[in-house]
């Protein structure tokens, strides 16, 4: 074992494990999560010096970073965190983190309802939204319609392979909302029903691009061509500020067992072939910004084409700086 891993929590570990094998998931819960790791070590930290505690907390930081790439959300919470551990002592920075770390989770849970009250604000009563993944900050906007006396319903797209399709139906019936669960080869022919597209996004870059699950570019596309307005709802902790200096969105690619079994990987493929069977499951995409209507967060809503300007404002021109809420 390393140094490092020697002062990464147990706890810490375990929160990282979580979100490299998609028990926490979702870009708004990774970031929630990742911060409450930061104050468990903050918590249970046996440093005795004020750079000792430092070390651990950067490497407990840097355990959590290294679980998923594409969730902005994820190292802005754990830069916004590691920016408010200040103090002289180790208590004092003990207790600095830790309150940093509940702001930083309170702060997110208010502006997703924000975000919610924004959202809702498009949506009329006896709309159809069609969703795809499972995104909490979209179904905010849902819940806010609901509690203003809206009816509204629902398509929801399966979202192929990890089937997050079902957490948004399981929660929009908890809701009492008419759920229609559709294949995502269906999402077309469904389009006719729906109001709107609602999704949610792991990083949105300067240019307005969102980087969502899988699938949704494609459904971007064709709610195009259907005259079917797209809604990204997106908190600014979405924002991804490296992309301002031009640097690209990393889109994770997950393990080729999450779309076939090695049985059926043997099925497929000719024995005697001189290469394998390549087997690719890239778990986000990009969607370019002419085919979204609109960015909501909750400082309002945005035209994607206007997102950066949000961006400077919240991170100035350079990336060093980082997240402010
Ligand atoms: O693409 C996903 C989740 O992908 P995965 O299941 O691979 O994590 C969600 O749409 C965004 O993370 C937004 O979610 P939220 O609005 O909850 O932040």
């Amino acid at each position: 074992m390393t140094d490092r891993q020697h002062a990464v929590d147990s706890a810490v570990a375990s929160t990282a494990d979580d979100i490299a094998e998609m028990r926490t998931r979702g870009a708004a819960t990774i970031a929630d999560a990742a911060a409450g790791a930061l104050a468990t070590q903050a918590k249970r930290s046996e440093a005795t010096t004020e750079a000792a505690f430092r070390t651990e907390l950067r490497a407990a930081a840097k355990t959590l970073y290294e679980t998923r790439p594409t969730a902005v959300s994820l190292p802005n919470a754990l830069r916004y965190v590691l920016r408010g551990m200040e103090g002289a002592t180790v208590a004092e920075l003990r207790a600095s983190t830790i309150d940093q770390a509940e702001a930083f989770q309170r702060e997110l849970a208010q502006a997703q309802s924000k975000l919610g009250t924004v959202g809702s604000n498009r949506l009329r009563d006896g709309d159809v939204v069609m969703t795809h993944c499972h995104s909490t900050d979209a179904l905010s906007c849902v819940e806010a319609a609901l509690e203003d006396g809206k009816e509204i319903e629902a398509i929801v797209k399966e979202t192929r392979p990890r089937k997050q399709g079902h957490i948004t139906a399981r929660q929009l019936r908890e809701w009492g909302v008419p759920v229609t669960l559709v294949v995502d080869n269906a999402a077309r022919r469904y389009l006719d029903r729906a109001d709107h597209v609602l999704v949610g996004a792991d990083s949105i870059a300067a240019d307005g691009s969102v980087i969502n699950k899988i699938g949704t570019s494609g459904l971007a596309v064709n709610a195009r061509e259907r005259g079917v307005p797209v809604m990204v709802a997106a908190q600014t902790i979405k924002l991804h500020p490296d992309t301002m200096t031009g640097h690209t969105v990393e889109i994770e690619m997950r393990a080729e067992s999450e779309i076939v079994s090695d049985d059926e990987r043997a099925d497929i493929d000719d024995e005697y072939a001189d290469d394998d069977l390549v087997v690719e499951n890239p778990a986000f995409d990009v969607t370019p910004p002419r085919y979204v209507d609109a960015i909501v967060t909750e400082r309002g809503q945005y035209p994607p084409e206007s997102i950066v300007t949000l961006m400077r404002e919240l991170f100035g021109e350079t990336t060093s700086e980082p997240w402010e809420p």
